[in-house]
C-alpha cells in the first residue's frame, strides 16, 4: 500500500488474491490496510494538509499536469491493468485512461477558481467577503466497475480544491488505485498528500468515524451508500454519494429506429452493463414497440461475447461469476411470474449472453432491483404520458435518455423525468470530467465533475472587516 510517500506492507500481514474476472486465475496478491495502516494513512494526510493547501496555484497546477503527461504516457499499461483486473474489454479500457487524463486536465484548470464573493452590508464601513478553503483530509471509497475513472474523478478534483487524501480503492480492483498512486508519485506528488490503502468495507468504515476525515466521497451501490450517508451524519461529516441505477431509454413514436436501438444496445452492453448509467430499462411508444423489440433482439445476437482482450469483444466477463448467479436470480423471478425471455438468459461462469426481457412487471424484483449486468427490460407505453410514468416509476434516479427529433416532447420530457442526468436524442451513458455529474432519488447525494466538485469539496468562510471603527450601541 502507499501510505506517506513510502511502499509497504500491511502491518498487521494481511494479503488478499486479486482475481482476473476473465480467467478466474489469482494473478497478484495485494496487502490489506489494518486499523493501524487507515490511521497512520489518515496521519500522513492530516500532516501534509497544510503544506499542500498553502502551495501555489500554479506550482498545484502544474503537478497535475505533469500527472497528466505521466497516464498519458503509462497508457498501453493502464489499459492492460484494468483489463486483467476489471475484466473490461478492449474498447472501454483504454477510454477509461484517457478520461483520467482529461480529468486531471480538466481538474488543473479549477485549481484558479474557487471564488468567494464580496456583499453590500448594512453596517457601514465594513468589507464583507466569503472566501473558499480546502475541507482538509478527504476519504474516497471507489467501486470496481470504473476503477481509474471514477478513483481519478474524486482525487483530481479532491488535490485541485487544496485537499489531502485518502483513497480505499474497491477490493476487487485495488491494483489500479495503487497505479494510480505510483503514477502520482513520478509526478512529483509530495508525501501524505495521497494516500492509498487497499482492503474490504472495513477500511472504509475507519475512515468514516475518525474525525479527521472531513469528507467522505463515495461511489457505489445504493445499499452501502445509504449506511455510509447515516455513518456521516453520526459523525457530522460531508458526504457525496454516487450511487446505483435503472436508467430508462425512452423511444418516442418519431425516432429513427436503427439509431434508437443503436442506442439503447450501446446502453445496456457496453461494459457488460456494468455502468452506473446502463440503461437497464427501454421505454418504447405503442406504434414503435413491435419493430423496436424485434430489431433490437437481432442486434443483441450479433453481440460477440468472450475474451475481454479480443478487439471484437462487446461484452467480456462480469466482474465476478457471484454477479451471474444474482441475475439469474432476478431472471428465474422474472420468468416464474410471466416475463419473457427474448433472447439470452444465460450465462457461462462470468459471461453472461446479452439478455432482452419483456413483460416485466413491478411484482418483479427486475422491475426495481439493478441488475448491473448486459440484462434490459422493454417496455410498451400507450402515449407520452405513460413513457414518463414508467421513467419515473424506479426509486433511482441517476440518468435518462429520450430518443426523438420533437423538440417539444424531448423539452418536457427533460423537465419531467426524475433524473440526475437526461440526454435527448442520445443514450443513457455519458460522462464528462467539467461537468456536473450526479443522481436524485435513491441515485444519489450530491454532485461531481468540475465546478461541483470544487464546491463540495470546500468549505466557505464569510469573513469581514470593519474599515475605522465601528459604533457600537454600548
Ligand atoms: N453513480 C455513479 O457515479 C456510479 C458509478 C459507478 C458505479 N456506481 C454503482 O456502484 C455499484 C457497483 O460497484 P460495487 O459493487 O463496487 O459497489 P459497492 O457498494 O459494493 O462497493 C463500493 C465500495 O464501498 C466499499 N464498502 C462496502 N461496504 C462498505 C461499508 N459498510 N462502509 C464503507 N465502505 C464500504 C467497498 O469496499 C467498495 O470499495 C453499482 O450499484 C453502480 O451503479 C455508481
Ligand atoms: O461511471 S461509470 O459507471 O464507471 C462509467 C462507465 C462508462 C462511461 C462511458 O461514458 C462513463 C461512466
Amino acid at each position: 500500500m502507499y501510505i506517506n510517500g513510502r511502499w509497504c506492507l500491511s502491518s498487521a500481514g494481511l494479503v488478499a488474491d486479486d482475481v482476473n474476472p476473465a480467467t478466474g486465475a489469482v494473478f497478484a496478491q495485494v496487502a490489506q490496510a489494518s486499523a493501524e495502516d487507515v490511521n497512520a494513512a489518515i496521519a500522513a494526510a492530516h500532516a501534509a494538509r497544510t503544506g499542500w493547501a498553502a502551495m501555489l496555484a500554479g506550482e498545484r497546477e502544474a503537478l497535475l499536469l505533469r500527472a497528466a503527461d505521466l497516464f498519458a504516457a503509462h497508457r498501453d499499461a493502464l489499459r492492460d491493468l484494468i483489463i486483467q483486473e476489471n475484466g473490461s474489454v478492449w474498447i472501454k479500457a483504454p477510454w477509461e485512461v484517457d478520461y483520467a487524463v482529461d480529468c486531471l486536465r480538466s481538474a488543473a484548470g479549477c485549481i484558479r477558481q474557487p471564488h468567494g464573493e464580496t456583499f453590500p452590508t448594512t453596517t457601514p464601513g465594513v468589507v464583507s467577503m466569503t472566501i473558499r478553503q480546502p475541507l482538509g483530509v478527504i476519504g474516497g471509497i471507489s467501486p470496481f466497475n470504473s476503477p481509474l475513472l471514477l478513483g481519478m474523478k474524486k482525487v483530481a478534483f479532491a488535490l485541485a480544491a487544496g485537499n489531502t487524501f485518502v483513497l480505499k480503492p474497491s477490493e476487487l480492483t485495488p491494483l489500479v488505485g495503487l497505479k494510480m498512486a505510483e503514477i502520482f508519485e513520478q509526478a512529483g506528488l509530495p508525501p501524505g498528500v495521497l494516500n492509498v490503502v487497499p482492503g474490504d468495507a472495513e477500511v472504509g468504515r475507519l475512515l468514516v468515524s475518525d474525525e479527521r476525515v472531513r469528507m467522505i466521497t463515495f461511489t457505489g451501490s445504493s445499499k452501502v451508500g445509504r449506511v455510509l450517508a447515516a455513518e456521516c451524519g453520526r459523525h457530522f461529516k460531508r458526504v457525496c454519494l454516487e450511487m446505483g441505477g435503472k436508467s430508462p431509454t425512452v423511444v418516442l413514436q418519431d425516432a429513427d429506429l436503427d439509431y434508437a436501438v443503436d442506442a439503447a444496445a450501446f446502453g445496456i452492453f457496453f461494459h457488460q452493463g456494468q455502468v452506473c448509467m446502463s440503461n437497464s430499462r427501454i421505454i418504447v411508444e405503442k406504434p414503435l414497440y413491435e419493430a423496436f423489440c424485434e430489431k433490437f433482439v437481432a442486434k443483441a445476437r450479433t453481440i460477440r461475447v468472450g475474451d475481454p482482450r479480443s478487439p471484437e469483444t462487446v461484452v467480456g466477463p462480469l466482474v465476478r461469476e457471484s454477479q451471474a448467479h444474482f441475475i439469474m436470480g432476478q431472471i428465474e423471478d422474472a420468468v416464474g411470474q410471466g416475463a419473457s425471455v427474448l433472447t439470452g438468459g444465460t450465462h457461462e461462469g462470468p459471461y453472461f449472453q446479452p439478455t432482452v426481457l419483456t413483460g416485466v412487471t413491478p411484482a418483479m424484483r427486475i422491475y426495481g432491483e439493478e441488475s448491473f449486468g448486459p440484462v434490459t427490460s422493454i417496455y410498451c407505453a400507450d402515449d407520452f404520458d405513460h413513457a414518463v410514468h414508467l421513467a419515473n416509476d424506479t426509486s433511482f434516479g441517476l440518468s435518462s435518455a429520450v430518443v426523438t427529433n420533437d423538440l417539444q416532447r424531448a423539452f418536457e420530457f427533460a423537465h419531467r423525468v426524475e433524473s440526475g442526468m437526461v440526454h435527448i436524442n442520445d443514450t443513457t451513458i455519458a460522462d464528462e470530467p467539467h461537468i456536473t455529474f450526479g443522481g436524485v432519488k435513491n441515485s444519489g447525494l450530491g454532485r461531481e465533475g468540475g465546478e461541483a466538485s470544487m464546491h463540495e469539496m470546500t468549505e466557505v468562510k464569510w469573513v469581514t472587516f470593519q474599515l475605522g471603527k465601528r459604533q457600537f450601541p454600548f
